[in-house]
Order: structure tokens, then sequence, then C-alpha cells
């Protein structure tokens, strides 16, 4: 339709405004865009839901879609403080979920249960603490030792939705018709039996029997199903359902749409939460762009984790056996992220490629692309843990470069050079070269930056092939292209009188795109604090970067100038 036919949907009268969110509707005022919302809201979706054998209920395009098109905008159902277990150290307030130290905080003046101050907005909202407070309160005794074991903070977002049975039926039905797996997670297994002693049994003795009691005495039920089944299936819905969002407070949440976006590990979607304000909305936008009949997909697991290590996650986790592009390709996409070195025979090393001979199968055989050897899958998945395991601990210990370093050349006899764990050790290094003692911009050697330089670059393309819409990596990515930026203004700013014209232009010309890509791609991580301390970062370069620029002029645009014809621009 030319832009001079579009007639408000509301009025008839010509229109200029059009929803952002399926381009399909015009209106003339925004008066009568948010009069139409009641009628257009069911609408207006891009996706429809559909559902297939092996993946259940799933979402899948009813339009093409670019990049950055809304998709979803979701409340979330409920959130609470994340399921997972905490055995010392910080622990979630039931309020708003920020750390708090249990031992030296406040206590809740209802329940007890430690807080980050008894005048925490959330312990009075109805959507937070209020309403399980007085459940949280029924135990006779309080504690002063083992806190962690007497409030678990574990329990607590199982227990909100046990008491939407009578508050809410809506968001009751709207839980239980969510996958819980019991199929595969039901009596008799390790995960069934974790639950009954780490929740059901906590739920049951402490809270639901004096509820039962009171339940007697007023004839007032708040339960109307407090059995260990309907625990568990809850359990299992958070475990399978719930996304986790990571603020300034660690929280997992239920969304009533958001919830069926299926996994890929290459996915097309992107999704930020907002904050505690705005009650944790998230919009789910296009990564890529995405075709009428595509499915809508998220990414559940690590996107830098090799296939093994995704596909046991996922097993683990969410109970199906991935076979996305990525995990059906031995090269996952030409990254070599899961490739080993061929050891040859007799430990004479052939030079040779080994990788995974169908990477779906746990049983699968790994060939070299130059000799005869082959590995099993059981002697390839126990190195590449051991090597992990030793990749792990040396990250955590505040690592040096000489460390690193000596790191980096055992394992690169045993992998790929772009195997994961080689991408992990190389992440680190590229942010100590530039900062640690030893290696400051005034001491770093010409061959390090440069090394510094290349290793960005390098592990930018592998990035980029396993999220080309930078859905999961944009700090990593971000990270990558700002240490790249320093590495070449570090080499530019050593080198201006001496190295070759064409050489430093092109560095010079890498150094401001990287700048600009890496603030392009933090656009997608708006609300993690770390996200918010790499955008400082970011822009403290590209002023110091301006001002270098601005002291330079001349010379700088006459470097360009000059090398102009040879750089095609
Ligand atoms: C968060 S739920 C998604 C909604 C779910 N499909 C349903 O019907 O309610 C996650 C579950 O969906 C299924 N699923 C998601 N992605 C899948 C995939 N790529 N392959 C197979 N199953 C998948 C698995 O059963 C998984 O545990």
């Amino acid at each position: 339709m030319a832009e001079s036919e579009k007639t408000c949907a509301e009025c008839n009268e010509p229109a200029e405004l059009m929803c952002s969110a399926c381009k399909l509707v015009s209106y003339c005022s925004k008066e009568h865009q948010k009069e139409h919302w009641k009628t257009h809201k069911s609408l207006c979706k891009p996706f429809e839901i559909q559902t297939t054998s092996d993946k259940g209920k799933c979402l899948v395009a009813t339009r093409d879609l670019s990049p950055n098109d809304q998709i979803i905008c979701d409340y979330p159902i409920v959130f609470g403080p994340r399921p997972h277990v905490v055995e010392e150290g910080p622990v979630p307030c039931p309020g708003c979920c920020r750390l708090i130290i249990a031992e030296s905080a406040p206590r809740c003046e209802g329940c007890d249960w430690p807080v980050c101050n008894p005048n925490c907005p959330g312990l009075k909202d109805v959507n937070k603490h209020a309403h399980e407070c007085y459940i949280l309160g029924l135990r006779p005794t309080k504690a002063q030792k083992n806190l962690h074991n007497f409030y678990r903070q574990d329990a607590l977002l199982t227990l909100r939705i046990l008491l939407f049975q009578k508050r809410n039926q809506k968001k009751w039905q709207q839980i239980l018709e969510m996958e819980s797996h019991m199929d595969k997670r039901g009596e008799g297994t390790d995960t069934y039996k974790h639950v009954q002693e780490r929740i059901v049994k906590y739920i049951q003795e402490n809270f639901v029997t004096p509820l039962r009691d009171i339940g007697k005495q007023t004839g007032q039920e708040l339960l109307l199903d407090d059995s260990d089944e309907t625990i568990q299936k809850i359990c299992g819905i958070i475990d399978v359902n719930s996304m986790e969002i990571n603020q300034d407070a660690e929280l997992s949440a239920l969304y009533p749409t958001a919830y069926l976006m299926e996994h890929s590990c290459i996915c097309n979607t992107y999704h930020v939460f907002d904050d505690e304000d705005q009650n944790y909305k998230i919009t789910v936008r296009a990564a890529l762009p995405i075709k009428k009949g595509d499915h809508i997909t998220t990414m559940y697991t690590h996107a830098l984790w090799g296939t093994q290590a995704r596909r046991e996650h996922l097993m683990e986790t969410k109970y199906f056996e991935c076979s996305c592009p990525r995990c059906s390709d031995p090269t996952e996409l030409g990254t070599y992220l899961s490739a080993l070195r061929c050891l040859g025979t007799e430990n004479e090393p052939c030079g040779g490629t080994q990788l995974p001979i169908d990477p779906l199968d746990y049983k699968t055989e790994w060939a070299c692309d130059k000799c005869k050897v082959k590995v099993n899958n059981a002697e390839v998945a126990m190195l590449v843990n051991q090597i992990g395991e030793e990749v792990d601990q040396i990250q955590l210990s505040k690592p040096t470069v000489k460390e690193l370093n000596e790191m980096l050349k055992k394992v690169l006899t045993f992998l790929h050079p772009h195997h994961y764990h080689v991408y992990s050790l190389k992440h680190s290094l590229v942010q100590l070269y530039g900062y640690q003692q030893g290696y400051m911009p005034n001491q770093i050697s010409d061959e390090l930056l440069l090394e510094k330089a290349e290793m960005c670059r390098d592990l930018l393309e592998t990035t980029r092939k396993i999220d080309p819409g930078n859905s999961r990596l944009c700090l990593y990515t971000a990270v990558l292209l700002h240490e790249l930026h320093l590495a070449n203004v570090y080499y530019i700013k050593r080198k201006w009188h001496t190295e070759d014209k064409e050489v430093l232009a092109r560095l010079f010309r890498e150094a401001k795109r990287s700048l600009e890509d890496a603030k392009k791609v933090l656009e997608h991580e708006t609300t993690c604090a770390a996200g918010e301390k790499l955008r400082h970062l970011v822009e403290s370069s590209e002023k110091d970067a301006n001002k270098w620029i601005n002291n330079h002029s001349e010379e700088v645009n006459e470097l360009l100038e000059q090398i102009k014809e040879s750089l095609n621009v």
C-alpha cells in the first residue's frame, strides 16, 4: 500500500503512524492507536503456536521479520529467588532477591527470614514476599545458627506458585499447563530424590502441615492440592521453563509466552529484561532475519561450550537431545570448537584434526582428517573434561600471563587451536595484555601487541560464526572488539613515525570500526552491570582516541588520504 493510501484502523482517516510491532496497521494519532490496542492486541503477534511431535509447543513466525523487530513482550506470571541450592555464602533477600549475608542480615518483621532491610519494599508487595510471609512465619522456632538450612530460599519460588491455587486460579492453570517432564524425572530418579529431600519435605513439614491445621480450625483451606506429586511437578516446571534474570539480583521467572521459545544452539532471537521497577518485563526481538514459517528460537545453554557439553547439559536440565545445525555439524559451523589435534600413532602427531564422525551419537568415534587413527568418544570426553577442570581452576585463581601461557601451551598439545577451552584461555589472555604488571601499555613488546590483536581477530571470527546475531555472546564480543581497538591504538601511537603508512592506516580504520561495533553490540546488553561497565570503558577509550586524533588531526587525515586508493575506499 502506498504511504498516501494508509488509513487509520480506528477512524479510517489518512494515517501516518504505524504499529511498530507488526507494521501492518496504521493510525492517524497516538490516541487512536491506544484506543485500537484493545482489538489489535491479539492480532499483533508475529508468530503462532504450533505443536510438533519432537519439540512439543513452539513458536513459528507468521511473517518475515528483520533484526531488532519485536516478537514478544511479556510480564512474568511469577518470579522469585533462583531455585539453586545455597549451602554457604550470600543468599537472596525474599523481598528483592538481592544477595545478602544471612548471618549478619536483619530479619523480616513478619516471618523472621533474613532480609536486606526490614523496610525492603518487596516484603510488603503481594507479587513478592507479602503473601508467603504469613506462611513462612508459621514455624514456631526461629534460627540463629545453620541459617542456610533453616531458611531455604531455593524453596520460595515453589511455595509462591503453590499459593496461587486460591489466590489466582488463572496463573495457577497457566503454570500447570507448562511441561514438567515428570515422565523423565519421576519417582526413582536422582532428581526426584533430590527434590523430595530438599524442597518437598521442607515445604510439607514446615509450612503445609501447619497450614492444614489452620484450615481445619478455620474451615478455610489455602492449598487445595498440597500433594508431593504437585510440589514435584511445580519444581519440574520451574526447572524446564523458567528464565534466569541476572541483574543486581539473581532471579528466576516464568513468562506466559516467552517460555514457548524452543532451543537452538544457533538461535535467532535475543531478549532483554526490564528492571525491578518495570516488574521484569521481557522483550524478545529478532537477532537475525527470520522468514515466515521459521521457528523462533532462543538458547538454553552456554554458547561457548562444545557440542558434547551443550547436549549433555540440555539433556540433564531440559530432557531433550538437541539436533540443531550446529550440533549436527562435526566442525560446529566451521569453528572447530570441539576439535582435537590428532596424536597420531606412538605419540607422533600427524598434524591432522580429530572430529566426531556423528556428533549426535553419544557413542560416536572420532576420526582424523589426515591419518587412520580413530579414538572413542569416552576417551575424548575424559580428556576434554580433565582439561576443562584444569582450565576452570586456573581461571578462578587470578592467573598471571605466564601461567595462562603455560596452560595454553600444554592444552594445545591435545586441542585444536580453536577448541573452546583454548578460546577461554585466549579470551582471558587478551584481557591481561596491556593490564598486568610487566605487560602494561608502556612495557608490552611490539610482538605481543600484534599477537594480542591477532588473537582478538581470531576469537571474533569464531564468536561471529556461533552467535551471528549477537544474541548470547555480546559481552564476549564487546570485550574482544574493545581490546582489538586498544591493541591497535597502542601500536599506532608507538609506531606513528616508523611503521609503514599503509599498515598504520589499516590498523587505524580497524580500531575505529571495532569501537563502533562494540557500541552496537552492547545495545543488546542493556540491563546487566557488566554491560554497563563495559559501555563506560568503551566510551572512555573513544574519548582518549578522539583526543589523540584531534592532536594529530592533520597527520591522520593526510595518512588516510595518502593511502585511500590502495584501501579501495
Ligand atoms: C521451555 S519448554 C518449551 C515449551 C515446550 N515445547 C512445551 O511444549 O511446553 C522446553 C522444552 O521444550 C522442548 N524443546 C525445546 N527446544 C527443543 C529442541 N530444540 N528440540 C527438542 N525439544 C525441544 C523440550 O521438551 C524442553 O524441555
